[in-house]
């Protein structure tokens, strides 16, 4: 791992002595100030977040704020929604605020997302009131997303989450992974004459999302579709109208991109067609809005009081200077249970980076490794490893304060599990809990000795608490903005660019490279043994 010898920001070294000193527990802290709670929490909107349950003072929360000053981070937020070049090796600004936040925004880009939205829309009231006819003038009962990375993630997030508010009329299905039971599971049981494909690809280059798409055409022309009604069941959202056209989607079938928009912070855009589709335009809208008062506030509030910076600030101070590698998103809400692999893409294909924005080595660690599932499921899997294991790990809790069923026992439950576990990592449980409960249990006095500590739980582990009020579009567009916002303040802090992902593109290469050697069996006399032998068992 390496470790930050310096930054250049002036508050670098008082803030890693203030860590290095650090000697108290987080109870110590609960203890010693009975306003803690109260006065680390923020609320913007929908949602609330506690953040008095980390190893952080009013010391420590001011020297983070002055390195976010020194990293010049309120003016990267205004470069940011300004339109400047913020991802300088594609020589691209990223902006994804454009499409909710038109106030905030530059006036040039207004037109193309109004009139992006207004197609978006008038497509899927076409699908709804049952206009869009398949072949033999069936109405469209089922939509198919082919997309993957942030031509997916995003909206099948978004359409599970929100089940509650999905139109009765339509079901909106995802295909993203080039293994082939992926569409053939979610076509086996479709009509043909009622299923209209989007392919997402802001590149249209895709392998995945070509071959899907191919596989769909190959479905339905196998399924009684005349060529000439194909355009029927195809529309597209892409920046590269060309492609489209040519793979054969009707030029007014192709809803556009754009290339300042970045694939993993698209679900605003036309590639969010899937979610108006799944929830209607209304719901679309609102979801926008809700983005956009996170936009508000994240462009307008002082750094002390930014919910977005402060959550970057506390990743910053956690992965700068206490060693934590790893960071679990818990949604305590069964229908955010595609959260975290959303969240995956966003932060780890955005700071998983080594070379700052000058192509310098980083001398410090970038991003976490994020991973998560829903509570309470994680509780009887993962959860031991958080209580007893002995790699550190940060811990976001997100819960709903309103039910998102009708069970309510259920959900007094499941809000009881998730502020418990918060409780557990802060607390723990000492030695001397661990024998009492095992005398008290009925056990020996050798056999509590040699039980109890196997019991202890070391507690004073951190973690953050995110209520929104509701699951609702609107809250779930906050939450979605606050943790994009949070990437982007920790590619400010980092100094990295965290709109490009150049990494992934080697694997994506080689693969070109070893596909006809799988087909043909003839290997590269370069490449190495293993991977030889490994095509060798495919092909004999
Ligand atoms: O929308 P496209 O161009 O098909 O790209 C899909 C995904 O592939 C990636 O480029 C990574 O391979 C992502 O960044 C992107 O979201």
């Amino acid at each position: 791992m390496n470790t930050p010898e310096s930054y250049d920001y002036p508050s670098w070294e008082p803030l890693k002595k203030h860590a290095n000193d650090w000697s108290t527990s987080l109870a110590n802290l609960f203890n010693q100030d009975p306003e803690r709670s109260n006065r680390y929490t923020l609320s913007v909107g929908d949602l609330y977040l506690d953040y008095s349950k980390n190893h952080i003072d009013d010391k420590a929360l001011t020297l983070l704020n002055s390195v976010a000053q020194e990293a010049g981070l309120p003016e990267a937020i205004k470069a940011l929604f300004r339109g400047d070049i913020v991802n300088n090796t594609e020589h691209r600004p990223a902006l994804h605020t454009a499409l909710r936040s038109p106030k905030l925004s530059p006036s040039d880009k207004q037109d193309c997302v109004n009139k992006a939205q207004e197609q978006v829309a008038t497509v899927v009231e076409k699908v709804h009131n049952g206009r869009w006819k398949g072949f033999n003038g069936k109405r469209i009962t089922h939509v198919v997303n082919i997309g993957i990375g942030g031509s997916d993630l995003g909206p099948r997030m978004v359409v599970n989450a929100l089940k509650d508010y999905q139109v009765d009329s339509i079901e909106v299905l995802f295909v993203a992974n080039i293994d082939g039971s992926d569409l053939c599971d979610q076509i086996e049981h479709l009509n043909p004459e009622s299923t209209l494909f989007i392919v997402a690809s802001k590149s249209f280059s895709t392998l995945e999302t070509k071959e899907n798409a191919l596989a769909a055409r190959q479905w339905l022309l196998a399924n009684g579709c005349p060529v000439e009604q194909l355009h029927c069941h195809f529309i597209a959202v892409s920046s590269n109208i060309e492609a489209a056209v040519e793979f054969g989607i009707a030029e007014d079938h192709i809803l556009p991109m754009w290339d300042w928009v970045g694939g993993r912070y698209s679900l605003w855009s036309a590639i969010g067609i899937p979610i108006a589709m799944a929830l209607g335009v209304d719901n679309f809208k609102a979801l926008l809005a809700g983005a956009e008062v996170m936009d508000e506030h994240f462009h307008c509030a002082d750094l002390a009081d930014n919910m977005p910076a402060t959550l970057a600030l506390l990743t910053f101070w956690y992965s700068s200077n206490w060693g934590y590698e790893s960071q679990a998103i818990l949604p305590y809400v069964q229908r955010l249970h595609r959260l975290p692999a959303y969240l995956q893409q966003l932060d780890m294909e955005s700071l998983g980076k080594r070379v700052d924005r000058n192509g310098n080595d980083l001398t410090d660690n970038s991003g976490l490794i994020l991973w998560g599932t829903e509570g309470t499921n994680g509780q009887h899997s993962f959860h031991q490893l958080l209580h007893q294991g002995t790699r550190k790990v940060l811990v976001d809790f997100i819960a709903s304060i309103k039910p998102t069923s009708e069970l309510e026992t259920h959900h007094h439950y499941l809000m009881a599990n998730c502020i418990g576990q918060s409780q557990a990592l802060l607390e723990g449980k000492s030695l001397a809990q661990a024998k009492k409960e095992l005398l008290e249990a009925g056990y020996d006095q050798k056999a509590t000795d040699d039980i109890a500590p196997h019991k202890v739980i070391p507690g004073n582990r951190p973690s953050n608490t995110i209520l929104m009020n509701e699951l609702s579009p609107h809250s779930l567009g906050s939450l979605i903005a606050l943790y994009e916002h949070k990437v982007y303040c920790l590619g400010v802090l980092w100094n990295l660019n965290p709109f490009d992902q150049w990494g992934v593109e080697l694997g994506k290469q080689l693969g070109l490279k070893i596909y006809p050697a799988i087909t043909s069996g003839d290997c590269d006399s370069g490449w190495d043994s293993s991977t030889k032998n490994l095509i060798r068992k495919l092909t004999s």
